[in-house]
């Protein structure tokens, strides 16, 4: 079993006992309320506990301070998420700390800090002021990422870091008058986050967010299916991003349709819709069927007008070399819905002038 023995410690630090506060069985007995802590027992009673110059973290020479969990003086300063509880302070000392954490930790966060026990600042009942760091938000930066590899951690895994009188988002807004986004961060002063994008700083995949899948505008059309539609698969964007809805052929369940080379054919869809006003479906080629077989809508883009209630169907051409066979849902054409603005000509004797002018069908080369 190995124990720390009161005299040595303070002989490395070069303190005299009474100004330091060792960890001991008489002071663990009384913070716990006369028992010692599990915890206590646990890690520094049952010998599983190395002091840390036995498990080789630093140099523990004479005259040296022994920091707890290896940090000296320089690493203390980088790492100032965890400043309060192991810069400067030796083993012992972060023992303590770390005792009076499980032991009476609760009950202080609670409570605020008891009377004439400010030596331990961890418990201080304050907010901390100053703009929120990456420690305090979640597994971000430096400290977040060295909370997640454990290092540096009390030996039980818990971040000491993580305690309620500490957590800004307890006073965010309160006392500060700064406002903070459901993630906690600040609004003002990001750059490139403007606070007056409600979107954004909800956070909510709307309007802009096309990852999100969502659409500043959603456009609500009526479908009606028709006899020989049932069953089929509602027509959709198969993409987030997609601007089309894909269109598939209502033939017969046994049936085939076969399409010649140079040939044309009215394809059903089994579906009429009722766009609102001030919109247009178009009915536009796939691609995929065009560079493979030479398939096209041959209007294309077929307008299906806002007031249009009959069954919406698909103009196809064979461009190809091959007779194309279709069969039933088989997606053959897509539909793109579009705004249509309200026009009204204005005849007039002479149009104004412009840089074309007449010209025009290749005026401006081939
Ligand atoms: O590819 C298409 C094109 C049109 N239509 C339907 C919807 C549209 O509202 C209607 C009329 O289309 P369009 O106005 O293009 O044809 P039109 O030749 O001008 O016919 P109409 O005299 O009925 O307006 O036919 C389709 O189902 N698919």
């Amino acid at each position: 079993m190995v124990r720390h023995r009161a005299g040595a410690g303070a002989a490395h630090q070069g303190r005299s006992g009474n100004e330091r506060q060792i960890p001991g069985q008489a002071r663990g007995n009384r913070a716990a309320g006369g028992r010692p802590c599990r915890l206590y027992r646990r890690q520094y009673r049952s010998g599983d506990h190395q002091p840390h110059h036995r498990q080789g973290h630093h140099d523990s020479g004479h005259g040296r301070r022994r920091l707890c969990h290896g940090q000296d003086e320089r690493r203390g300063r980088e790492y100032r998420g965890r400043q309060l509880l192991r810069r400067g302070r030796t083993d012992r000392e972060c023992r303590w700390q770390r005792h009076l954490y499980h032991c009476r930790g609760r009950r202080l966060r609670r409570s605020g800090p008891r009377p004439g026990r400010g030596r331990h600042d961890l418990y201080r009942g304050e907010p901390r002021r100053g703009p929120r760091r990456p420690a305090d938000i979640g597994h971000a930066g430096r400290t977040g990422r060295r909370r997640r590899h454990g290092r540096g951690n009390p030996p039980d895994g818990r971040s000491l870091l993580r305690r309620p009188q500490h957590d800004h988002r307890h006073f965010r807004g309160r006392d500060r008058g700064i406002e903070h986004d459901d993630l906690g961060r600040q609004e003002k002063g990001r750059a490139g986050h403007s606070a007056a994008r409600p979107h954004q700083r909800r956070g909510r995949p709307t309007g802009r967010n096309l990852r999100g899948g969502a659409r500043a505008v959603t456009i609500r059309i009526g479908l009606k299916w028709l006899a020989h539609g049932v069953g089929l698969p509602l027509p959709r964007q198969q993409t987030a991003g997609a601007a089309g809805l894909d269109l598939a052929a209502a033939i017969g369940p046994d049936e085939e349709m076969t399409i010649a080379p140079g040939d044309y054919a009215m394809v059903p869809t089994g579906l009429a819709i009722a766009l609102p006003e001030g919109f247009e479906a178009q009915i536009r080629p796939r691609s995929g069927l065009a560079a493979k077989h030479g398939i096209t809508v041959l209007n294309s883009p077929g307008t299906v007008d806002a007031d249009y209630r009959g069954e919406v169907k698909i103009l196809l051409i064979n461009h190809g070399k091959l007779p194309f066979v279709l069969r039933r849902g088989e997606r053959v054409a897509q539909m793109v819905v579009a705004r249509v603005d309200a026009v009204e000509l204005v005849e007039m004797d002479e149009l104004d002038a412009t840089e074309r002018g007449t010209g025009g069908h290749g005026s401006t080369g081939r």
